[in-house]
């Protein structure tokens, strides 16, 4: 495809002058200038001073998030490992405005996010539910779902079922879900600034090949969706083949209704009926589209079942209440290969049903093991808000914590024998065994900073 000026596609800019008239030019050079970089914190790990140097404007529809002046080395930030907050393009952030004007998160939820790798938006929606509700964080690409995995554990919320499966595969949870996000696979044309190799592969084929895939989740995820929940749609792009146009086919054809958003209070967006669109010249932020949309009528055709995992004997779970600060709100159960899940009590029904409507997923919280009667915790209770406060802690200074996110060998200072949760600034980062002079690091491999530290 022949290029113009800036490394659009001839096409595409065509289409984008046609979409945006006088405003094109103006447009075309926002293109030009850096994605401004924006982090958005984890309401359930505050910490206190953080980015301090580097903060500049609030994201204006999340108060949890802000812009930073330059991109700091994340990698190389103790913090972000510990999950104290995700970087997130900022237009994409208004997700929660959408969440908040149209579902009760007071309630108990169950939350469907069908595209969720790499979890952005999954852990936006994680902060907004309590503890009674359920979130299923589904990816179909394979090699996708391990970062999913990552940054929900990092997240630390704990009533999370991470599934493979295409959108189709939803059929035994139908009328399920309160709460379905499709932030659907796209052309990607609000991300040209972002990432530079995206309009390398743009073209009119694939625009069409993603609105007619669109179209396909869409009505698979309609079925999820519980009578009177919500359908949230959205892109990262602004053509109207993959935005309004496929939400207009989906009301017409489906027994949806659109959910109009006050954004009174945010001229800057472009309200595009029957959803939203973000422009990067009016705002700061990238491309994106987000429509709401509430089901009208529909069934509920899921067979709700039990856990058929074992219960974990009772001296075991005497043993687990020091471990975890609300014990008394979880379930127990034992995995074949004796991972222990622990399911909030209120919600063991729900998960019981997904884990018999979904085959190919995660069974929840695992929170550690018991090896010769000695419970060995997991890397996720490591990372949970749900961990016990009292569980022995080392806390360490920014240049300990790299070195102990490398796996690498320093002086932890004494400490008693057993278990310690390593921490940065109070946050977890990993378990350490102490045995005499020896001290063990149990942060997983895989996790490990592979980056050299200057
Ligand atoms: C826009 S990305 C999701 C970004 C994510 N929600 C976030 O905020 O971090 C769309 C995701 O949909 C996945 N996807 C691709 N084809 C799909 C399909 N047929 N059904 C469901 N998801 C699909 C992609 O692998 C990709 O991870």
């Amino acid at each position: 495809m022949r290029k113009v000026s800036n490394r659009l596609p001839e096409a595409f800019v065509e289409r984008m002058k046609n979409l945006l008239g006088t405003e094109f030019d103006q447009f075309s050079e926002t293109l030009k200038s850096d994605a401004p970089v924006s982090v958005r914190l984890n309401s359930r790990k505050k910490l206190t001073e953080l980015f301090d140097d580097l903060k500049t404007d609030r994201v204006r529809w999340h108060s949890e998030a802000f812009f930073l002046k330059e991109r700091p080395v994340f990698t190389l930030d103790p913090a972000f490992h510990a999950g104290a907050y995700y970087v997130q393009e900022a237009s994409s952030m208004f997700l929660k405005e959408a969440l908040v004007q149209t579902v009760d998160f007071s309630k108990p939820l169950r939350v469907l996010d069908l595209c969720a790798a790499p979890g952005g938006k999954t852990t936006l929606m994680a902060d907004l539910m309590n503890s009674e509700s359920l979130l299923v964080a589904n990816e179909v690409i394979k090699s996708r779902v391990s970062i999913l995995k990552e940054n929900l554990l990092k997240w630390g919320f704990p009533n999370v079922i991470v599934s493979n499966h295409d959108a189709e595969e939803f059929a035994d949870l139908e009328g399920f879900f309160d709460l379905v996000l499709v932030d659907a696979p796209c052309s990607g044309e609000g991300l040209f600034r972002k990432d530079k190799n995206a309009s390398s592969h743009w073209s009119e084929e694939a625009v069409a090949t993603c609105s007619a895939r669109q179209k396909r989740i869409l009505q698979a995820a309609a079925m999820a969706v519980a009578p009177d929940g919500v359908l949230i749609y959205s892109t990262c792009t602004y053509n109207p083949e993959e935005n309004h146009q496929n939400v207009q086919w989906f009301v017409k054809n489906q027994d949806f209704e659109v959910l109009t958003l006050n954004t009174s209070t945010f001229p800057e967006i472009e309200s595009r009926e029957p959803g939203y669109q973000f422009y990067p010249h009016r705002l700061t932020g990238e491309g994106f589209y987000i429509a709401a949309l509430q089901k009208k009528g529909g069934d509920t055709d899921y067979t709700t079942a039990k856990i058929r995992l074992n219960r974990l004997p009772k001296k075991q779970v005497e043993e687990l209440t020091s471990w975890l600060e609300r014990p008394e709100h979880f379930e127990f159960f034992l995995k074949k290969d004796d991972g222990i899940v622990a399911v909030p009590k209120e919600l063991a029904s729900d998960f019981g049903t997904v884990l018999k409507g979904l085959f190919r997923r995660s069974s929840g919280f695992e929170i550690g093991t018991f090896k010769k009667n000695n419970f060995v915790p997991s890397h996720a209770l490591a990372l949970s808000s749900e961990i016990s406060l009292k569980v022995p802690k080392i806390d360490l200074s920014k240049d300990e914590a790299l070195l102990f996110l490398k796996k690498e060998s320093f002086d932890f200072g004494s400490a008693e024998n057993g278990w310690h949760l390593i921490t940065y600034q109070g946050l977890g980062l990993g378990w350490a065994k102490v045995i005499g002079n020896r001290v063990n690091n149990y942060l997983p491999k895989e996790w490990r900073i592979r980056m050299d530290i200057e």
